[in-house]
């Protein structure tokens, strides 16, 4: 075991996906995807205390909205507790700042740092291979979390090639409208048929994101975002929604359409990042 102290603020940043096709649908339900991943600096944060008995105890302010039994932040620490026997346990602070059910991940990104830290903190020394394995029981989005670096995936989500497409500064809007991602993948109007393509070919081409013209229709708050969006820059939703992000060369630009948002839409501007801030926290130690 690394310390008994508290190690603080580790990172648990927000994905974009610049684009996702959909390729078909696997006999489990699950969906076959092509999707290009890339984080922003903009993060919830944990904080963690190593304790000698295997209790583990979050403090979060997302309680009232997500029950313990259900956050993922427990449920990948009990998955390493049960993977490595380890006889530690921990005490969590959550300070949640990512806006849930948006597609950015968060929920993902604090399964995935989670992982990370405590495999550090614990000392129980998996590999970053056998942490993405565990990660991907929590949720498609968690091995790319833990390999923590921009990539291309396939499969499920699962398969990374890790790419460098540029690193934009985006304006992320969030409408108030919580998108479940197991509705969307259920919807039967799902355009689920995009032809797989190779990497190089997906890299050249134009980016959309399939779920996007279902959620449009099926939440005018998102169109609304959209609609708005796309008058200043290039702008697509990410994951299954509901945010939608433009993207600009310069962080000034950024902020002068974030100025103009009206009060009732939310938005932030955060930088694409390559690396992500979990890996750099890693590095630190
Ligand atoms: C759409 C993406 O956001 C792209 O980044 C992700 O693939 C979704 O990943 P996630 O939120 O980690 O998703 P999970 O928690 O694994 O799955 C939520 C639900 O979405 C559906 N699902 C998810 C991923 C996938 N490749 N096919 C699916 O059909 C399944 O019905 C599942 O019950
Ligand atoms: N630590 C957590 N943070 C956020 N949500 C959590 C957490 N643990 C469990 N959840 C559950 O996961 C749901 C989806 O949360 P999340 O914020 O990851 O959505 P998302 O950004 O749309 O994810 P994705 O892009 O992976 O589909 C929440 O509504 C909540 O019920």
């Amino acid at each position: 075991m690394k310390d008994t102290r508290l190690s603080l603020a580790w990172p648990a940043p927000a994905k974009l996906n610049l684009f996702l096709h959909i390729n078909n649908q696997r006999e489990d339900g699950y969906h076959e995807l092509q999707t290009l991943f890339q984080f922003i600096e903009h993060c919830d944060y944990l904080d963690f205390k190593v304790t000698a008995s295997s209790q583990l105890k979050l403090h979060s302010n997302i309680s009232d909205s997500v029950a313990d039994s259900d956050n993922l932040i427990l449920l990948a620490a009990k998955s390493l507790q049960k993977y490595t026997h380890c006889q530690r346990g921990a005490e969590i602070w959550l300070d949640k700042r990512l806006p849930m059910g948006g597609g950015i991940g968060g929920g993902s990104s604090d399964a995935a740092t989670t992982l990370v830290a405590l495999n550090y903190l614990w000392d129980t020394q998996l590999s970053k291979e056998q942490l993405m394995e565990i990660g991907l029981e929590l949720g498609a989005d968690v091995p790319v979390f833990i390999n923590g670096l921009s990539a291309f995936a396939e499969g499920v989500g699962e398969k990374l090639i890790t790419v460098s497409p540029k690193e934009y500064w985006y304006l992320v809007l969030i409408p108030n409208v919580h998108v479940s991602t197991a509705e969307i993948f259920q919807d039967p109007s799902l355009t689920r048929n995009t032809p797989k393509l190779d990497l190089d070919s997906l890299m050249n081409s134009s980016w959309q994101n399939d779920c996007q013209e279902l959620v449009v229709r099926r939440q005018p708050k998102v169109a609304k975002a959209l609609d708005w969006l796309i008058e200043y820059a290039p702008s697509r939703m990410t994951g299954t929604g509901a945010c939608v992000f433009g993207q600009f060369e310069q962080q000034q630009d950024a902020l002068e359409v974030a100025d103009k948002l009206s009060v009732d839409m939310k938005g932030f501007v955060a930088k694409g990042t390559n690396i992500s801030p979990l890996a750099m926290r890693l590095a630190k130690g």
